[in-house]
């Protein structure tokens, strides 16, 4: 029997290619005669086949990352998954800046039945057409499976009808092939400054911590991501043009409050070795010592989460050192579903910030991954019935969100096409507008934590890619049915998506990255001159410290009046030196009998003269040597322990005027002694010549 269509999936299909329009597809639902074409077909190929899905499989055979082995390398070293870049997208890029599309929705069914040694972790639910005992016959019967696959775009119900989405996967694709096409394209946006958002939909037990996180034998999209945008990002800094930071944050929604997932993380960080997956760490780990976070709008991201941690990561290892860390806090509990049932949804934060060393500018984006929680029915057990209405609930308000945004109501002129809110798009109270401008109705982020977290991202801030699990045993008909319902609706909610805006003022990373780089070398000088003095200077010199030049130093830094000091105390000695040469010279010369002989023969007044001026030079040399022998003493005694910074500053600006008038002083009695000299030359002069004929030889060296 075809039973009533629901209304929401009564809508004509477009089934034009996803990828060469920009209208959003509404999910198909054929006439009943044409679906049962398709189902008589279906029933063929299935019973032919025995598998559900050819195009799917073709997809597995054909993937060349099927051979990654999980078990080797628990985190997937980034070499080994960076095989290619994907091309795979289902939406338009218009513009290198701006995407333009819809929510990317892919459906991955939950296989019929799984290795028993992959299930022993807790999947309950009875299997995939197990059967079943019939009171009638008193025999058994067999349940048939009532969804069929008969596309990699279509899953069909036998009663209901067939949906289309982006992508429908084979029940039995793996992790590797479901990130191939949702996840690594997502990256590729993040790496060139999209965000990007990641959610994982759909009821209890269908698989979606098995997509997102994997297990022991497989890795899920989390690990595969992180290593592909790690591998990325060490390319691209290479060359050393750009610089990047990846910095992770990990927090939950449970019992509508947000709990910090890292907080708590960093001595394990240090001592725990790095676990691939929460599904084999301890049950029912609340630490319940975290305390709830609030939200704010924020301008930068539209909302933020206040005091949620941030830890830097330089590595994949290290950033899924994190998240396992995290997971270990994350609520679990038993369900009748599953015996590791999620009991909060939880997001990973992953912001990519590029920093371009060339011009300094910066670009940051945001990957959101979110696993929330499953939709399931009121069970028997008062805490998880508690937990579980908290799930509906908010899985609820995200239905409502996704259907008022995907509604054709919304705005009549057609698809409700969202900007970023920085844009025309949505505002912190939900209301969103077209790309009109005329106001939409009211869309109910504040409804729940979990639109609220995800308002930016589904209000044209991010691009989004819906995984929706399903379980397609008959007993879990109904809740597939609403899990593709919601599909459907994601799949009409169009995105217009701008870059993250590059950062470019004198603030940007760049040049705090050059100040850091100059405070850091400033440092690591002092450091040094700090070393090179402790190890020169002895045990009791007190708070004084003396450089490599003998300056004496408080805290590391040079006194500038010491210095100058010192210098002048140089430059004077030095001429002190050539005054005292010069004089001795002088004197020597003069006591030279030759010489003597002549200046006896000077006219009296001459050699008085000069006797004279030698004598005021010889005072000034005396009291310049006094001088010098004085400041000499001052110094040494300001070295000695007990002075600080402070008190060798206070003496120093008047021992330095001090000096400064002595050096012009110095100066005068240099030139006194020059003109001294001139005079004594010109008075020899006369008496050097006549003396030349009957002495040729005479000793001007002396003189000079
Ligand atoms: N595609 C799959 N291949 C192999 N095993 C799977 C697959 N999907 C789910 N499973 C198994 O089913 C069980 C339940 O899956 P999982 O915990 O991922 O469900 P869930 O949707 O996250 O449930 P919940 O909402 O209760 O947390 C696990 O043992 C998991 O390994």
């Amino acid at each position: 029997m075809i039973q009533k269509m629901s209304p929401s999936l009564r809508r004509p299909s477009t089934r034009s290619s996803s990828g060469s329009s920009n209208i959003p597809q509404s999910p198909s639902v054929r006439s009943t005669s044409s679906f049962s074409n398709v189902r008589k077909n279906s029933i063929r190929n299935a019973s032919n086949s025995g598998s559900q899905s050819v195009s799917a499989s073709s997809t597995r055979s054909s993937s060349p990352l099927r051979s990654v082995s999980a078990k080797s390398d628990p985190f997937l070293h980034s070499g080994k998954i960076r095989v290619r870049r994907s091309n795979s997208t289902n939406n338009c890029l218009r513009k290198n800046d701006i995407y333009t599309g819809s929510i990317t929705v892919t459906i991955r069914p939950k296989p019929r039945s799984t290795v028993a040694s992959h299930d022993s972790v807790g999947l309950k639910s009875p299997r995939y057409s197990q059967p079943r005992p019939n009171p009638q016959s008193g025999g058994n019967t067999f349940i048939r499976d009532p969804w069929f696959i008969t596309n990699d775009k279509t899953i069909i119900h036998e009663e209901i009808g067939e949906f289309e989405f982006d992508h429908v996967f084979a029940s039995h694709c793996t992790n590797l092939e479901v990130y191939e096409r949702t996840s690594k394209p997502m990256i590729d946006k993040l790496l060139v400054g999209f965000n990007a958002t990641i959610f994982a939909y759909g009821m209890t037990g269908s698989g979606k911590t098995f997509t997102m996180s994997g297990n022991e034998h497989e890795l899920g999209l989390i690990p595969l991501s992180v290593s592909y945008l790690f591998s990325n990002v060490m390319e691209l800094s290479m060359n050393g043009d750009k610089k990047f930071d990846v910095i992770i944050s990990y927090l939950e929604i449970y019992n509508e409050r947000i709990y910090d997932l890292l907080e708590s993380g960093l001595e394990e960080s240090i001592s725990r070795p790095s676990t691939p997956s929460r599904l084999y760490m301890g049950k029912g780990n609340s630490n319940g010592l975290s305390a709830e976070l609030k939200i704010r709008d924020d301008t930068q991201y539209g909302v933020k989460v206040i005091g949620l941690t941030e830890r830097r990561c330089e590595s994949s290892e290290e950033l899924l050192r994190w998240i396992a860390i995290g997971d270990k806090s994350r609520k679990i509990g038993e369900t009748d579903y599953n015996a590791r049932s999620s009991r909060s949804h939880a997001i990973v934060l992953i912001r990519l910030t590029s920093t371009d060393l060339n011009s300094g500018t910066s670009r940051s984006s945001t990957l959101s991954l979110c696993d929330l929680a499953g939709s399931e029915r009121a069970t028997g057990q008062q805490e998880r019935r508690k937990e579980g209405s908290f799930i509906n609930k908010s899985l609820l308000a995200l239905g409502t969100v996704i259907s008022k945004l995907s509604a054709d109501k919304i705005n009549p002129t057609g698809p409700n096409i969202l900007t970023t809110p920085t844009s025309t798009g949505s505002n912190s109270t939900g209301t969103a507008t077209s790309n009109n401008n005329i106001p939409n109705n009211h869309i109910p982020y504040r409804d729940s934590k979990l639109t609220r977290l995800l308002q930016p991202a589904l209000s044209g801030d991010s691009i989004v890619t819906t995984i929706c699990t399903v379980d397609t045993r008959n007993d879990a008909a109904a809740e597939t049915i609403n899990t593709l319902r919601f599909a459907s609706r994601a799949k009409n909610v169009a995105l217009h998506v701008s870059k993250k805006s590059i950062i470019n003022n004198g603030n940007n990373d760049g040049d705090k990255d050059r100040t850091i780089e100059m405070l850091r070398r400033q440092l690591e000088d002092q450091r040094r001159l700090i070393s090179d003095l402790k190890g020169r200077s002895s045990p009791g010199e007190g708070s004084s410290h003396f450089s490599s030049d003998g300056n004496i130093k408080s805290n590391g830094a040079v006194d500038p009046n010491l210095a100058l000091m010192r210098a002048e105390n140089r430059i004077l000695k030095y001429k002190l030196e050539n005054c005292e040469k010069l004089l001795d010279k002088d004197v020597v010369d003069l006591q030279d009998s030759e010489i003597i002989e002549i200046v006896e023969m000077l006219p009296f007044e001459v050699g008085t003269l000069l006797e004279t001026k030698f004598q005021g030079l010889e005072s000034q040399i005396r009291q310049y040597r006094k001088y010098t022998q004085k400041l000499e003493d001052k110094i040494m005694t300001l070295e000695k322990p007990g002075h600080t910074a402070t008190s060798l500053t206070g003496c120093g600006d008047t021992e330095v005027t001090e000096l400064r008038k002595m050096l012009e002083r110095k100066d005068k009695m240099i030139e006194a002694l020059q003109s001294a000299k001139r005079l004594r030359d010109r008075a020899l002069k006369p008496l050097t010549n006549a003396h030349q004929t009957s002495h040729p030889i005479v000793r001007n060296d002396k003189l000079t």
